[in-house]
């Protein structure tokens, strides 16, 4: 099973019609494979057990595992948040999320489970939420708020049922009105500009919500305009765009609920089918983990048919770098330990990177971190693999030899040391990048010769020769960094 990527400077023989759903494919089969490992009383337990964000994604696995249940979901337009059992789902027409025996076409609903009092306690603690979660117009009241909003949201009858509410005294008992329940899912979390326990350094110069604060235009535009519902906008304020892939855009975010910064990337792919959304979901919340030289991963959800992932903020890649600036030896020796780690890390848990090069290297606070996991793939073969870029790939990889997974990545990351060394990129052909691949590395003047014997051994033609992301940590090159590190 192997699949070729299409993006520029990658290697790019045939994928049939796939190319884009290859990735995505695999990412599914990914996740279904972890799912599968574990046991079933497990399984069980962590299916049932709906408060544990961590573990959401498992009963939409094992949905899409089922065959019957695919069937299903491929009538509906199903659920696809990661965190759809603790927040709205954006891109869910109204009705979905309703229990079965709530016919939601009908404005009034009996809701046998609320008696009266308990209604109106609901209410007046719904009414105070909003109020206390509404800087944006400190002036306006809760319910003037609330009626507003729902006027841009709802017909007329609605709102007088709205209003008969509010004012405590209902006309119609017990129960749910489906406008109601689309009300509480656009109410907007408070745009906290900034979150006062933590001191990252990063702040904004100017108010990010600028003159909205005194006007409704922001806040409704957040809820209604566009294409509807729009999870990006309602939990964000996006500041800028800070990068540009092949088939993405990324920008910088400020989350309005917990005023911290962060990075979201919009697929542009078009993701029609069910299985090409949950795969996306699925893989990224199982490949970015949790270490401080990989980029941390929060969230991803759907909107409009793309893919949006919501990661760590970091500086700038290290492509920024290759050219601008040429790193002393001292300098590579730390990107390379960090970034052994961080392959240690994924190889231990069978995954291999395939795209490791500069551009995928990331500085946040001066400490490396390794990101873009879009090749990501088991590194025991049972999944496609899509090789990352030409450029920083094996000769093996090339022969379509895929023994050596792990390895791959070793060469690939002293393809990129090679090149941050040397201060200029690799061209996608000719001389340079044919020699490395035949490990007849050009000296390196002024460096030393064990950093020298290090990259040509990362770099060599056998994957077997390489030595492994856990070997290279205990290098005595690293020894320095290994002892500043402790101390
Ligand atoms: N977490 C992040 N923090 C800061 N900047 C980022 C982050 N992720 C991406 N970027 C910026 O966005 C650019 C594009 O990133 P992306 O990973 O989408 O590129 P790509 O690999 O070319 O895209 P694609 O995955 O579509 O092929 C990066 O080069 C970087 O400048
Ligand atoms: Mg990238």
């Amino acid at each position: 099973m192997r699949r070729r990527a299409v993006k520029k400077g990658r290697i790019s023989k045939s994928r049939g019609s796939s190319d884009m759903e290859g990735s995505l494919t695999r990412h599914l089969q990914v996740q279904l494979r972890q799912v599968s490992l574990l046991p079933p009383q497990q399984r069980q337990s962590l299916s049932t057990n709906t408060s544990d964000s961590s573990i959401q994604h498992l009963p939409v696995a094992s949905a899409v595992g089922d065959a019957g249940a695919a069937a299903d979901l491929d009538e509906k337009d199903f659920i696809l948040s990661q965190d759809f059992f603790c927040t709205p789902d954006y891109i869910t027409p109204d009705n979905q999320n309703l229990p079965k025996s709530v016919d939601c076409n009908k404005e009034e609903i009996p809701c046998p489970r609320s008696p009266e009092k308990i209604n109106t306690v609901k209410t007046k603690r719904q009414r105070q939420d909003f109020s206390s979660i509404n800087p944006v117009s400190p002036s306006f009241s809760d319910h003037q708020q609330v009626i507003e909003l729902a006027k841009d949201i709802l017909g007329t009858d609605e709102l007088m049922k709205e209003k008969l509410k509010v004012n405590g005294t209902p006309k119609i008992q017990n129960y749910i009105s489906p406008s109601v329940v689309a009300l509480r899912c656009r109410v907007m979390p408070p745009p906290c500009i900034k979150n006062p326990y933590l001191d990252d350094g990063m702040e904004l110069d100017v108010d990010p919500f600028g003159n909205q604060r005194s006007k409704c235009a922001g806040i409704l535009s957040a809820f209604v305009g566009g294409d509807g519902l729009s999870r990006y906008h309602s939990d964000f304020h996006e500041i800028k765009q800070i990068g540009n892939g092949n088939f993405s855009r990324v920008f910088k975010v400020l989350k309005r609920i917990d005023g911290c910064f962060y990075a979201v990337k919009h697929s542009t792919r078009h993701l029609h089918q069910d299985t090409e959304r949950y795969s996306c979901l699925l893989l990224n919340a199982h490949t970015y983990r949790s270490h401080e030289n990989i980029v941390g991963y929060y969230s991803s959800w759907f909107e409009n048919e793309q893919l949006y992932i919501q990661m760590e903020l970091c500086d700038h890649s290290l492509s920024a770098s290759v050219a601008s600036q040429s790193f002393t030896e001292g300098e590579v020796l730390k990107i390379l330990y960090q970034m052994a780690k961080a392959l240690q890390f994924m190889h231990g848990q069978g995954i291999a990177h395939l795209d490791v090069k500069p551009d995928n290297i990331y500085v946040k606070n001066g400490v490396y971190k390794l990101g873009d996991f879009g090749c990501a793939t088991l590194l025991d073969k049972s999944l496609p693999i899509e090789e990352g870029d030409a450029r920083y790939m094996p000769q093996e990889i090339l022969n379509e030899n895929y023994d050596h997974l792990d390895k791959v990545d070793i060469f690939s990351l002293g393809t990129a040391v090679y090149e941050l060394i040397r201060g200029s990129p690799l061209l996608e052909s000719g001389h340079h990048s044919f020699i490395h691949r035949e490990g007849k590395l050009p000296l390196l003047p002024g460096h030393t010769l064990q950093f020298q014997n290090l990259l040509k051994v990362m770099m060599d033609p056998d994957p077997t020769q390489r030595p492994s992301a856990k070997e290279l940590m205990v290098n005595p090159i690293f020894e320095r960094i290994r002892r500043n590190a402790k101390t």
